[in-house]
């Protein structure tokens, strides 16, 4: 499902933030990603949804060749992945509902699917009953579930999760853990960065770790 040759991202003046990075990930796996503040982690992330390019390499997504894709192609790949952030980024002013049905909206279903879908998911993430309130009327929990629908209510076959529970404490954390857990029993695949090691301590899981720029497993 994701697929890294030999990538290397630098950043302006000096900065190596990944170099000679090999990888690969299966159909339905669930990969937690890890490393010291300032390895690669973020920057490997994006570079798998494109919000940056890399250097030197290449990097397949279910197939595609992300180098071979124009500016114009980028929202494509985009739906084939759902993308979770630390800090949430809802969108403050729009209602839970709104800010889940955006993501569907682009994808031009009509809007009585667009509801069912959307109350399916929020269902689905145990907030059904706050599908009318503003981001800022829920707990930090709620608001990264409320994301986290966002991120696959149109069914990606990608997540990728960017310390999704740095925010959270230990019981929202295990919530978010468990609907991710559901996700990847769905079929996801899912590529999950975080520092906090009791996450993955204890599961048979396969976890990456990122070095000064280089990945071991
Ligand atoms: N846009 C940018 N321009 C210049 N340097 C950057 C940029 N983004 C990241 N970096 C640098 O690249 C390196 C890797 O950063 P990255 O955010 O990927 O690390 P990380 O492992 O996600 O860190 P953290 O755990 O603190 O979020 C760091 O040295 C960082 O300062």
């Amino acid at each position: 499902m994701v697929r890294l040759e030999g990538v290397a991202k630098h950043y302006p003046p000096d900065i190596v933030a990944l170099q000679d990075l090999n990888l690969a990930i299966a159909k339905g796996e669930f990969v937690f990603l890890t490393g010291p503040s300032g390895a690669g982690k973020s920057t490997l992330l994006k570079l798998l949804f494109c919000a940056e390019r890399p250097t030197q390499g290449e990097i397949f997504v279910d197939g595609i060749p992300l180098a071979s894709l124009s500016a114009s192609q980028v929202p494509h790949l985009r739906r084939k992945i759902g993308v979770v952030f630390q800090d949430f980024k809802l969108l403050t002013n729009r209602r839970v509902f709104d800010n889940v049905a955006l993501s569907l909206e682009v994808t031009g279903l009509k809007r009585d699917q667009v509801e069912r879908r959307v109350r399916q998911i929020l269902d689905s993430v145990g907030l059904g009953g706050r599908i009318g309130q503003l981001p800022h009327q829920l707990s930090g929990g709620e608001q990264q579930r409320v994301a986290i629908a966002r991120a696959v209510v149109n069914r990606p076959p990608i997540l990728l999760a960017d310390e999704p529970t740095g925010n959270l404490d230990r019981a929202r954390t295990d919530e978010v853990m468990a609907l991710m857990e559901e996700l990847n029993a769905q079929g996801t695949t899912i590529l999950f960065a975080t520092h906090n090691e009791r996450l993955y301590r204890h599961t048979h899981r396969r976890v990456l770790r990122l070095v000064d720029g280089r990945v071991e497993e």
